[in-house]
């Protein structure tokens, strides 16, 4: 566990709640799942068929990926950055994942939805049980893995994480996939195709009464 600056404030560890916001005129999808499930796979597929649906970028103190761009990506910042940001209220929530903060710039969020259009966060669990708290008017999507050894073999063959950051990934898997239930929606991704297609179709249904401006 990382040491936590006794200053700074996560919800999800008994802090103070957080003021409720609202998800009006647009609209907040969440995507959770363990690593390695597809999140980013499948929401690259979906953005591509629906450009007008947008992406949030987080901040997080992981070191950036090959190809990976700041400002695209993430944005890459100093552990010492992040907690300044954490203390100035700049993220909506953020959490502790494999030893890297993760967290969700404010911006990001309320000024798309404000303008009322559709934006899509893909984050860990306890972000996720922030957000629902901030915004209880959010869709939560949880993504599931065929099975443990399926997720493994993902993480493995996609060649990004060394064998300590796999471990971590691992361990904290099982612990999101037995909060599944808590979302709106499961749906496990084993043939690409099939899950995009539920994805879609759950995701147009349920919010087809608000179009995107
Ligand atoms: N709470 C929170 N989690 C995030 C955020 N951005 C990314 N994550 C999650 O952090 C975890 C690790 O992400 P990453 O290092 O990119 O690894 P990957 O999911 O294995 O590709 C994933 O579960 C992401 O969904 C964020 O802004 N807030
Ligand atoms: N349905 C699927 N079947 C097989 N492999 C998949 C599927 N979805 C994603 N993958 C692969 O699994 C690996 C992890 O996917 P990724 O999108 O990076 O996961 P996440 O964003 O959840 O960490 C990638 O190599 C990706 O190509």
């Amino acid at each position: 566990m990382t040491h936590r600056p006794s200053s700074i404030a996560n919800p999800t560890h008994g802090d103070n709640s957080p003021p409720v916001l609202s998800t009006s005129p647009g609209q907040l999808i969440v995507f959770t799942g363990p690593s390695g499930v597809g999140k980013g796979t499948l929401l690259r597929a979906l953005l591509e068929k629906h450009p007008e649906l947008h992406l949030s970028v987080s901040a997080t103190t992981r070191a950036p990926r090959p190809g990976e761009v700041h400002g695209q990506h993430y944005y890459f910042v100093e552990r010492a950055d992040f907690e300044q940001m954490i203390r100035q209220g700049d993220l909506l929530e953020w959490a502790e994942f494999a030893g890297n903060y993760y967290g969700t710039p404010v911006q990001s969020v309320t000024v798309p939805v404000q303008a009322g259009h559709w934006v899509v966060l893909e984050i860990e669990l306890d972000g996720a049980r922030q957000i629902r708290q901030r915004f209880p008017g959010a869709w939560q999507i949880f993504i599931l893995p065929p099975s443990l050894e399926e997720l493994e073999h993902r993480i493995r063959q996609r060649g990004q994480d060394d064998e300590a950051a796999i471990t971590r990934r691992l361990q904290r898997a099982q612990v999101e996939i037995e909060a599944a239930a808590e979302f709106d929606l499961q749906i496990v991704n084993d043939d690409l195709e099939v899950a995009l297609e539920r994805l879609e179709s759950c995701l147009f249904e349920r919010l087809q009464a608000t179009p995107p401006h």
